[in-house]
């Protein structure tokens, strides 16, 4: 039903079934009359005289009709006409499972199931746009009647103002009609915060009736949206400040500005504020493009160290030094033979410095270390410090072994010498008949058993400092992986993808926005947008919004 001035009008939405009473009930042409039938008794054999079909006619009757239909013919006017400063209210009634629901307020999951409320709060807001000379105020209340119970279901927000304070009560109003003293007001400034407000309402209305076990047929709801509008009227000196402006800028195009309107001075204006926006950006990024040509000649070293860090190896000391004072060009090159990280040649293209906006991967990567991935940064520099420790530890004691190995060969041949020269000169023998060893070569025979040992301990010592050092590359491959991983990320998040897609992202499952690649990312929602069109975002994020917060409070 929708109020029209003081008329009423009145339709009818029949509920598509599986089994309709199509033999009962006839729509007729002009969409405004029903015909209902009544079956006739005609086993009792009884003719009585009472009526056994009705006709109706209707402002509308509206079957099949989708939810955009309904809202054209019954809410549309009444919500432009609200906006114009008329009252008007659109009421649903039926009995249980009807489809008021439905029709008022649509399935909040699905943007093409909406139904008349989201679609009035839609409508409001693209008119407030639109109508540039005047300011308007919208502010929301959601009331539940149970019983002789109210319930503000947009109590639990915040922000809210009671039109009076205390319990809940209608009350005349000394002007006409009631409201409801107690009831919380709601600014609201676009049509997500509004969708915010009306699913936060819908599911406090869900929660308190699974609590109180309620009969919904006796639960009724009152969603009010109050609209306040002035005319945004200036005054002479703003008017002449304007047109000053717009002079100032057109100059060479207009000679000569009337002023026709208030809304007219006002595109004006917005036209001169968006050159003026426009020259500043320009101008901001010129001088971005000199300060970063300035900047990459500076920013070559620094990156160069970082790179050489990420591919550390056996040679890291020295590559480190190489690579700190090489020219730009074997930076790529340096990048790019680093096989054990996750950076390859494309990303090696991404780092090189662009103008372009968003900013270049360069610099946000030296930003990115100072600032959220600081942390992380830290791990990868003190893992990268214990791995260089224990690789010169090795490095040490590949050295000691060598010479240990090269001592015991020495040893082995200057005994072998030894030998040979008591055999060939002739040995003296002991008691029992055992060769007696001179003592240059029994101090041989000594020194190499303790070598031997020593060979032996520094071997089980280099075994173990190689496993180490295979942990902390692993460790601090781990963490390369995690930085890099997390810049990625946040990269993405804060310069190519829109909020809208990353609250779409974010609260529909585990996966973080910014890991999803951009180009996927971005095309998974243009294809459901393009689906619902651009106008689904606000409705989709205030839906997303409201199962999150459920599931926090979970
Ligand atoms: N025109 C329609 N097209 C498709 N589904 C509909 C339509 N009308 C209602 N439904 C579906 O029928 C079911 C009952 O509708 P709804 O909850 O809106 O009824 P209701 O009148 O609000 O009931 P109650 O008074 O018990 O709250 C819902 O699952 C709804 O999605």
């Amino acid at each position: 039903m929708s109020a029209h001035s003081s008329e009423v009008k009145v339709f009818v939405r029949t509920r598509p079934t599986a089994c309709f009473a199509q033999d009962l009930i006839e729509y007729l042409p002009d969409k405004q009359t029903v015909n209902v039938r009544h079956r006739r008794e005609s086993r009792k054999g009884v003719v009585n005289n009472q009526m056994s079909s009705w006709s109706f006619k209707l402002d509308g009757v509206m079957h099949n009709m989708s939810q955009e239909e309904v809202y054209q013919s019954v809410a549309h006017s009444v919500v432009l006409r609200a906006l114009e400063g008329y009252n008007g209210t659109i009421m649903c009634f039926g009995q249980t499972g009807a489809g008021k629901t439905y029709t008022m307020t649509g399935a909040t999951e699905s943007y093409q199931q909406r139904g008349i409320i989201p679609r009035a709060l839609q409508e409001v807001f693209y008119e407030v746009e639109q109508r540039v000379d005047h300011t308007f105020s919208v502010f929301l209340s959601f009331l539940e009647i149970y019983n002789e119970t109210l319930v503000d279901l947009l109590a639990s927000i915040k922000r809210g103002r009671a039109v009076q304070g205390g319990a809940l009560t209608i009350v005349e109003d000394p002007g006409g009609g009631v409201s409801v003293k107690g009831l919380t007001l709601h600014p609201v400034h676009n049509e997500e915060e509004a969708f915010n407000l009306l699913f936060e309402g819908e599911m406090n209305r869900i929660i308190g009736e699974h609590a109180l076990n309620k009969n919904s047929s006796r639960s009724h709801c009152i969603f009010t949206i109050h609209i306040e509008v002035r005319h945004s009227y200036l005054s002479d000196r703003q008017v002449d400040e304007i047109k000053s402006q717009v002079q100032r800028y057109l100059a060479g195009t207009l000679d000569e500005i009337t002023i026709v309107s208030i809304r007219q001075i006002q595109e004006m204006f917005t036209q001169f504020k968006k050159a003026v926006e426009q020259e500043q950006k320009v101008k901001e990024q010129l001088s971005q493009k000199y300060s970063l040509v300035e900047k990459s000649e500076n920013t070559v070293g620094s990156v160069g160290e970082v790179e050489s860090g990420f591919g550390l190896g056996l040679a890291a000391p020295s590559q480190k030094h190489t690579q700190a004072s090489s020219p730009n060009k074997s930076k790529g090159k340096k990048i790019k033979e680093n096989k054990g990280g996750t950076v390859n040649q494309s990303e090696t293209d991404a780092l090189t410095p662009n103008c372009d906006s968003p900013p270049c991967k360069f610099e946000a990567f030296e930003d990115f270390k100072l600032g959220r991935g600081s942390e992380i940064n830290r791990i990868l520099k003190e893992n990268k410090g214990v791995l260089l420790e224990r690789m010169d530890q090795l490095h040490k004691l590949t050295q000691a072994i060598n010479s240990c190995k090269r001592d015991i060969d020495h040893m082995s041949s200057e005994l072998q010498l030894c030998r040979e020269q008591r055999q060939s000169q002739g040995q003296f023998v002991g008691e029992k008949g055992e060769p007696v060893l001179e003592e240059a070569e029994l101090i041989l025979l000594v020194g190499l058993r303790e070598k031997k040992d020593q060979y032996r301990q520094s071997y089980e010592e280099l075994l173990s400092t190689k496993a180490e050092v295979r942990y902390c590359q692993h460790l601090v491959d781990q963490c390369r992986i995690r930085l890099l991983t997390e810049f990625e990320s946040w990269y993405n998040e804060s310069f190519l993808l829109p909020e809208e897609v990353q609250t779409i992202f974010s609260e529909g499952g585990p996966i973080r926005p910014g890991l999803i690649p951009v180009d996927k990312a971005l095309n998974l929602v243009s294809q459901t947008l393009l689906a619902e069109g651009p106008s689904a975002v606000s409705f989709y994020n205030a839906h997303n919004r409201t199962v999150q917060r459920v599931r926090n409070t979970q």
